[in-house]
């Protein structure tokens, strides 16, 4: 390995600990190899760092999902080290259905590997390219879901600066398929001061980007000249050289003149007209382009099947080791477990924030016709509110509205507890419990790990068993046994309050260990 990652030759530390600079990872993190559970199947795509292959994980119940893994060379990336531990922190913060989500991270002594939502349709570009000309219909149903990512994006103050249809990726090569963003090698997080940083593709750069001056409002341009590429073939700004282009990109010189125009509506120009404006004060933001009356023409709000609102209705509290472990369920689920409720949550989130408010759910649940009581829905938010902002994120949505008794059936419980149990031993090591998460990238700070250890009364060196497993995610309110009649053989221990019975449990269990 090159000299220029002095962290990782004098401290010998692994990789992922020195580029998340967590202090406490060092102690935790280790190398492990991908292929214990992953089968590499064929690449996707060179990036400037590494490969990204498309690779099948083989879960123990038989079933199997397929993901993309981004092999990243340690050594290319020395020079690169910030770039990516920018890129690594904003994806473990980013939690939206139209953008990739980062699963896992592997290392091993060459490389570092992000487990990434698979994209099977390829990108957006290509797909123009291959179809010729899409209906504009089809591109509005396209734009709305990549504006609807870039409003999650601002609304957790990330601006992209790189958006073009090379990155956007296609979940699977149907017409209506998902859309997912990709990329954020050139992300940052934004405060009240400027950027000036000249970075992107030439093409889709904001004017004041060119100036060296800019904000947010730079990715509104790049989506005003992404949306007119989608709807034409061709880009608004172009030149024989770069000095050509800039000239044309600070002029705002674009017509709609190509035939290629005639048919596309007014409304749709109208957008694109407000997108594309030199001042970025005067320029549309993204919440009110999802409010023009391009989208909102054809709009219908998709109706919610009245099982999610009784899931959400009678959810139960429960503890950060439940929810971080939920986490690593719901990440197991395939697109197809999930589509009905990916729906339902772009249903409830009309502001296409990525978020879901008290008021959203009222909203939504009278739409349905759904008895609604107010009161009841700020308690729930309350009880569900893991990130104490008041609103439910992609994530704690599918947590809360998962149908627990297929993913609780007994096999796909010894699946999960396969994944935990990485040294396979059949029983789960604290330290691999606590491994697990942390390389699932859930945000169980060392405290909390600790508070945890004490609640079941663990400790380091402990074992946890398949049973104690599942009392704690299954059992872990005794409201909810009624649910899981159906898990096989019923045990008398679930009327028992749970902390009560975690902690016996586990205290023997550790005592016959210990003997
Ligand atoms: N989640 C995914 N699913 C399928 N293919 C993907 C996925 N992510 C990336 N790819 C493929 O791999 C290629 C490189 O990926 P990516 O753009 O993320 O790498 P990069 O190092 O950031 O590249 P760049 O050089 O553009 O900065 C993409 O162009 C795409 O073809």
């Amino acid at each position: 390995m090159g000299s220029c990652c002095p962290l990782l030759l004098n401290n010998r530390e692994p990789f992922q600990a020195a580029l998340l600079s967590r202090s406490e990872v060092s102690q935790k993190s280790r190398l492990e190899s991908i292929h214990k559970n992953y089968n590499f199947i064929k690449v996707l795509g060179y990036g400037q760092f590494g490969t990204v292959r498309e690779a099948t994980r083989l879960f123990q119940n038989g079933l199997e999902r397929k993901f993309a893994i981004k092999s990243i060379s340690k050594d290319k990336v020395c020079k690169k080290f910030n770039l990516l531990k920018r890129e690594l922190e904003l994806l473990s913060i980013i939690d939206h259905p139209n953008i990739v989500k980062l699963h896992e991270i592997y290392e091993d002594e060459k490389y570092l590997h992000l487990v990434l939502d698979l994209c099977k349709g390829g990108d957006l570009y290509d797909y123009i390219l291959n179809k010729g000309k899409l209906t504009e219909k089809e591109v509005m149903m396209i734009m709305k879901k990549i504006f609807s990512a870039i409003n999650h994006l601002h609304t957790v103050s990330i601006c992209h600066r790189d958006l073009k249809p090379d990155n956007f990726m296609l979940v699977t090569k149907d017409s209506d398929s998902e859309v997912k963003l990709i990329d954020f090698g050139m992300s940052v997080k934004f405060g009240d001061e400027q950027m000036h940083t000249i970075v992107g593709t030439p093409y889709y750069l904001a004017p004041e980007v060119y100036m060296g001056n800019y904000g947010k409002e730079c990715d509104n341009w790049s989506l005003g000249v992404v949306m007119y590429f989608l709807l034409s073939g061709k880009q608004p700004f172009s030149g024989s050289n770069i000095n050509e282009l800039l000239a044309n990109i600070l002029k705002c010189n674009f017509t709609f003149d190509d035939r290629n125009w005639n048919d596309v509506s007014e409304d749709a120009k109208d957008l694109i007209r407000k997108l594309l404006v030199v001042d970025p004060k005067d320029r549309i933001s993204i919440s009110n382009s999802l409010r023009h009356k391009w989208f909102n023409q054809h709009a219908t709000t998709a109706p919610v099947n009245l099982e999610i609102f009784n899931s959400l209705k009678t959810f139960k509290a429960h503890g950060k080791l439940w929810n971080e472990m939920m986490k690593v369920f719901i990440r197991n689920l395939s697109e197809d477990e999930i589509k009905d409720l990916d729906v339902a949550f772009k249903a409830i989130d009309t502001e296409h924030t990525g978020f879901i408010t008290a008021d959203n759910i009222e909203k939504a649940m009278l739409r349905n016709g759904y008895p609604v009581v107010a009161d009841e829905i700020h308690k729930l938010i309350n009880l569900i509110d893991y990130l104490g902002n008041g609103k439910l994120n992609y994530t704690q949505f599918l947590i809360v509205t998962a149908d627990r008794k297929s993913i609780f059936d007994e096999e796909s419980l010894w699946s999960a507890f396969k994944y935990f149990d990485i040294s396979n031993q059949g029983k789960v090591h604290v330290s691999d419990l606590e491994f697990v998460l942390e390389k699932a990238g859930c945000c169980i700070t060392t405290l909390d790990f600790e508070e945890i250890l004490n609640e079941f009364q663990l400790k380091a060196g402990d074992f946890m068993s398949f049973d104690q497993f599942k009392d704690i995610i299954v059992c872990f309110s005794p409201e909810n046994s009624a649910d899981f009649n159906h898990l096989a053989p019923p045990r008398t221990v679930r009327r028992l309050s749970h902390k009560r019975l975690s902690i016996r449990r586990l205290s023997n269990a550790n005592a016959q260990q210990t003997s």
